[in-house]
């Protein structure tokens, strides 16, 4: 069978949900679910997600990040972690296992959420490269999952401010990660015009 006939690649993506409390059964986790939930929506590509519920401990944390980088994820989502309290220590976590940082996720993920809550100037998300891997911190509030990755749409529908999602296809690209396709109702990847490859049908 060619590469063109055969659709989008499969791909593997880590998702990790960080709370002390969901990870002890306190409340019920809806960060893992949101997760799948709104990649799933985004991506046509055939997913299989690695997922993990851990607390809020940074050694724990940046190991969990280099056994899903050595799994083969082409990207990372954490959720929870990202405050101001004692115990929130992802970013730091996650920049210790980074080769490179990504600045402006971190930038543009403040920029939007300040569309939504004052608060998101509490957030301290960052984003970094560990081989071939894409690593990106979101918040813990399950709802501002879709906000960030998203964006912020009019009352047509059309996007206000560009979510951060809509740049992670190129950027996976450009450190020799697959190929991501996205459903441009949910969120359209921008790409050079040198970058795109044409569309291909799914399999089937
Ligand atoms: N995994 C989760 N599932 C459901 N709700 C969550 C989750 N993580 C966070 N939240 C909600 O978002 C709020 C802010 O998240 P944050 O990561 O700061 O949690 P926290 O207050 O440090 O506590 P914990 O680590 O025990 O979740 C929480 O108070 C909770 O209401
Ligand atoms: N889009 C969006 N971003 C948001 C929020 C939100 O509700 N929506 N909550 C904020 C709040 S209240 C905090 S304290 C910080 C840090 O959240 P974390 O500790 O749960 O990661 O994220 C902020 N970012």
């Amino acid at each position: 069978m060619t590469e063109a006939s055969s659709g989008p690649e499969a791909i593997t993506i880590g998702i990790v949900s960080i709370s002390d409390r969901a990870s002890s059964g306190i409340y019920e986790d809806k960060g893992l679910p949101a997760l799948r939930d709104w990649m799933g929506r985004a991506l046509t590509n055939p997913i299989s997600f690695e997922a993990r519920l851990i607390p809020d401990d940074l050694s724990t944390i940046s190991q969990t990040l280099i056994e899903l980088v050595d799994a083969g994820c082409a990207l990372v989502l954490t959720t929870g972690g990202t405050g101001p309290a004692l115990r929130d220590v992802t970013p730091e976590a996650t920049l210790a296992v980074a080769d490179k940082e990504m600045p402006g996720f971190g930038e543009q993920m403040r920029r939007i959420s300040l569309e939504f809550v004052p608060t998101a100037i509490l957030s301290r998300q960052v984003a970094v490269i560990r081989g071939k891997t894409l690593i990106m911190n979101l918040p813990g509030q399950p709802r501002a999952i879709a906000e960030i990755l998203e964006g912020l749409k009019d009352a047509e529908g059309r996007p206000k401010v560009a979510g951060i999602f809509a740049a992670v296809p190129y950027c996976i690209d450009l450190i020799g990660g697959p190929y991501l396709e996205t459903d441009d109702s949910v969120c359209k990847a921008f790409r050079p015009k040198t970058a795109v490859k044409p569309i291909r049908p799914p399999a089937g």
